[in-house]
């Protein structure tokens, strides 16, 4: 499993906390990463004492993980979830860059079905403004336009390569992904906007007004932080 930035005590704080949030007989959005894993494995446990939970996973990590730990899945065809619990590549506020494991579409098709998002982190993803490359999961014939689009917006798009085969890294949906650099985000749900309208892009990994909890572990707790409505 990819890991990042922080501490395992840090992600495991922060997911075992999230995992507390979620209520006996909830619908569940698992999100992908090291950090959300540590809760699906502290659901599992809960799983095992008899609570009852239903997971829809947002990868093929994440479905396989719920699987190894007893949560039975569903699908948003079938359920809404009421909480979603999802890691985050930069957190500005309750503003986020996702899709440091390429699954940022379905990441976000779960988030937004969700009535709560909740974030979990180490404290290494917290910044003042969001200052990381965008993914963009794009169409494989889409790559040439889409890569033009985004020159113009200021970035220049970088094919994510797959780290154990050559060539790029293929999401689990079949597509590519672009990591377009666009320094600091002053106006992320601007950028959003015009990211959500190239032709070619399935998702891009801006979150903008979607977290509703952040919960930052630390070495000895979590920070929690909940968005005013
Ligand atoms: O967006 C994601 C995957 O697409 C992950 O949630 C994000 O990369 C954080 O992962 P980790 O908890 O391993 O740092």
């Amino acid at each position: 499993m990819k890991t990042t930035g922080g501490s395992e005590v840090e992600k495991r704080n922060a997911g075992e906390r999230a995992a507390e949030l979620v209520a006996d007989g909830a619908v569940v959005g698992l999100g992908t990463g090291s950090t959300t894993a540590h809760a699906i494995r502290a659901l599992g446990r809960r799983v095992e004492d008899g609570f009852e939970v239903q997971g829809i996973p947002t990868s093929y990590q994440s479905a396989d993980l719920a699987r190894e730990v007893g949560i039975p899945l569903t699908t948003l065809d079938d359920a809404a979830p009421a909480i979603a619990i999802d890691g985050a590549d930069r957190i500005a506020g309750f503003e986020l860059i996702k899709g440091g494991g390429a699954a940022h579409t379905r990441e976000k098709l779960v988030a937004s079905a969700a009535a709560r998002l909740v974030i979990v982190a180490d404290p290494s993803k917290e910044c003042e403004t969001l200052d990381r490359p965008v993914p963009l999961e794009v169409l494989p014939a889409a790559r040439r336009p889409v890569s033009e689009v985004v020159e113009g917006l200021g970035s220049t798009p970088d094919l994510r390569l797959a780290e154990r085969k050559d060539g790029p890294v293929v999401t689990d949906n079949g597509n590519l992904v672009l990591d377009c650099d666009f320094g600091r985000i002053e106006e992320p749900a601007d950028l959003a906007q015009k990211l959500a309208s190239i032709p070619g892009v399935l998702e891009h990994g801006l979150f903008v007004g979607l977290a509703d909890t952040v919960l930052i572990g630390t070495e000895t707790g979590v920070e929690e932080r909940e968005r005013r409505r």
